[in-house]
């Protein structure tokens, strides 16, 4: 089943600026994508049009595989915006943590189920009775994605998702997505940094400064590119990269990756040694 299809979407903001032109994307239910692109690309304009908060200037988005748009699917789909700021308006966090459920009309005590979990989940302990505007950026990112998934929502989109976030709770955030993918959420994720992309995706949509899809693929596929990237504005990982520089072309996507491909080389070159 698709979570979601565009067709030929076109957005321009009212000073004139084109942001997105003939945006096709059809992304299935349970998919993990992560929409890449220079500053400026597009990707935030997408992901609002794609969560129904933009109309486009022509095409539409179909969810799935229903008629209902977006704002009739509140309890399915959620979009965490790039300023989590945004997304954060109530008196405290754990206000902003109930008000999609009591939205939805989830069951009270369910709803208070569903808080402690994330409130645990997103190391929130000790932040959920201040007011959002007191706490740091990457606290405040924290605080909007377990907002976001306080409903449950079928489809995910994050706009940079880690952005402002310390490593450690990068993994924290990593390891929820994760699991909420592998329970069959869709998740969507726009970031500028290829970097990030293999830990959070299995395929790019990889936007070009014109708000074109330049290239739709695999992540090795697309991430092994460097031209298509380059020419787009994106540096392709650090890893990629420096393995292809290296002469390899079959470049590693993830540090374990890279440890296995060294280790596999270090053998062979004492295999080598020895039988000198
Ligand atoms: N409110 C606005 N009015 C006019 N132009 C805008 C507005 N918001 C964004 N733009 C322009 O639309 C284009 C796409 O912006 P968008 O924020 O979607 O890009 P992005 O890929 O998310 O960038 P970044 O990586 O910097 O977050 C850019 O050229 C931007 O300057």
């Amino acid at each position: 089943m698709n979570a979601l299809d565009a067709r030929d979407l076109q957005f321009a903001y009212p000073d004139g600026t084109t942001a997105l032109d003939g945006i096709e994307l059809t992304i299935e239910a349970g998919e993990r994508v992560a929409i890449l692109g220079p500053n400026g690309a597009g990707k935030s304009t997408l992901l609002s049009l794609l969560a129904g908060l933009r109309e486009p200037a022509s095409g539409d988005v179909t969810y799935f595989e229903t008629d209902d748009p977006a704002d009739a699917l509140r309890d399915r789909i959620a979009h965490c915006p790039q300023a989590p700021a945004d997304y954060l308006f109530n008196a405290t966090v754990r206000e902003d943590l109930e008000y999609g459920p009591a939205q939805l009309d989830v069951d009270r005590a369910d709803a208070e189920a569903r808080i402690a979990d994330l409130t645990a989940e997103f190391d929130l302990d000790g932040l959920v009775d201040k007011p959002p505007f007191r706490l740091s950026g990457g606290e405040q990112r924290r605080a909007a994605l377990a907002a976001a998934l306080a409903v449950e929502p079928d489809l995910l989109l994050l706009d940079e998702p880690v952005a402002d976030v310390d490593a450690g709770h990068r993994e924290t955030i990593f390891d929820a997505l994760d699991r909420r993918n592998e329970a069959g959420t869709t998740v969507v994720v726009s970031t500028p940094s290829a970097d990030l992309v293999p830990r959070v995706a299995d395929r790019v949509v990889l936007l070009d400064r014109a708000g074109s899809i330049a290239r739709d693929g695999p992540v090795r596929d697309v991430l092994t590119d460097g031209t298509t990237l380059r020419d787009v504005g994106v540096s392709p990982p650090r890893l990629v990269s420096t393995f292809q520089r290296a002469g390899s072309d079959d470049p590693p996507l993830s540090v374990e990756d890279a440890v296995e491909k060294l280790r596999a080389f270090s053998a062979e070159s004492d295999e080598m040694t020895d039988e000198q």
